[in-house]
């Protein structure tokens, strides 16, 4: 679905992603994970047009997606949401969920003003297909509440109802369950595979690797702008490559440590 050769992106001196190579097969669910300032999320604003890359090649579904702008790629299929919490916050559920089907109406602006039927027809549709997201990220009942009223876990959710809205094929979450509890991250993890069942692919940023273990079909570690593994998730987080990554070198690791039970140092520490 997604075949990704040789990205790089610098800033100035600093290069954010080195010769990146990744693939996505339709209907996985993938982790990107990495410490700090891997160069994750600079990956997402490439992958979806943010950024253009200075190198390299990006094919969404065998076609070349690299340099389109953003609501092409998103047009493409691709949908996304962001680290930071981007919604309208005294609109409504609806309202915001709405938002994520701008540019995908066929009539235009002058139809909406003058209030003409294909228009109004497209008004519904947009209106039954939001309604559709919402239900299935479990927000059914908070349709007319503000945003901003919401707890952080449901505006959340918002986001994902509005990157869901256009029945994208791919879905990138970057970093869907910052800042949740760990009853919350459970029903992240519970949605991922429903949207997953229904149809779409999934590429995650995560921080809590605990859960990407259980959750993704195969992980992509990304350190210093560099892919460092790429595998199942298992294998990956045991590779001392990513171990170093995220804890520091392994021989500093404590190997006289005989607790009973091996306990993977990096879904510890996560
Ligand atoms: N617009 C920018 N201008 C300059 N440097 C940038 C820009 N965006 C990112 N960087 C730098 O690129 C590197 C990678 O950042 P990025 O945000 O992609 O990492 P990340 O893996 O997503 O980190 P985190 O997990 O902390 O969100 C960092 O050193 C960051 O400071």
């Amino acid at each position: 679905m997604l075949k990704v050769k040789g990205i790089t992106k610098r800033f100035g001196g600093l290069t954010a992603v080195h010769a990146v190579d990744f693939e996505v097969k339709q209907g996985e669910i993938v982790g990107l994970i990495g410490p700090n300032g891997a160069g994750k999320t600079t990956f997402f604003n490439i992958l979806t047009g943010i950024y253009k890359a200075d190198e390299g090649t990006i094919d969404f579904e065998n076609k070349p997606i690299q340099g389109l702008a953003p609501f092409r790629i998103a047009k493409s299929g691709m949908s996304r949401t962001f680290q930071n919490i981007r919604l309208l916050k005294d609109e409504t559920v609806l309202e915001n969920v709405k938002v994520g089907m701008f540019g995908r109406t066929k009539s235009g602006l002058w139809s909406a003003i003058l209030g003409m039927r294909a228009s109004r027809v497209e008004e519904e549709q947009v209106a039954e297909l939001s309604l559709k997201a919402i239900e299935l990220v479990g927000l059914n009942g908070f349709e007319q509440e503000l945003a901003g009223s919401l707890s952080y876990g449901n505006q959340r959710r918002v986001e994902i109802a509005r990157a869901l809205v256009a029945n994208p094929k791919l879905l990138l979450l970057d970093e869907p369950t910052a800042g949740m509890n760990a009853q919350e991250t459970k029903e992240v993890d519970d949605l991922v595979r429903k949207i997953r069942k229904n149809g779409t692919t999934v590429i995650l940023i995560e921080h809590n690797v605990g859960m990407v273990v259980g959750l993704c079909d195969r992980l992509v570690v990304l350190d210093h702008g560099e892919k460092i593994a790429d595998g199942k998730p298992e294998q990956v987080i045991a590779h001392p490559k990513v171990i170093e990554a995220y804890i520091g070198k392994t021989d500093e690791i404590d190997e006289t440590d005989e607790s009973e039970e091996e306990v993977n140092p990096i879904a510890a520490n996560s």
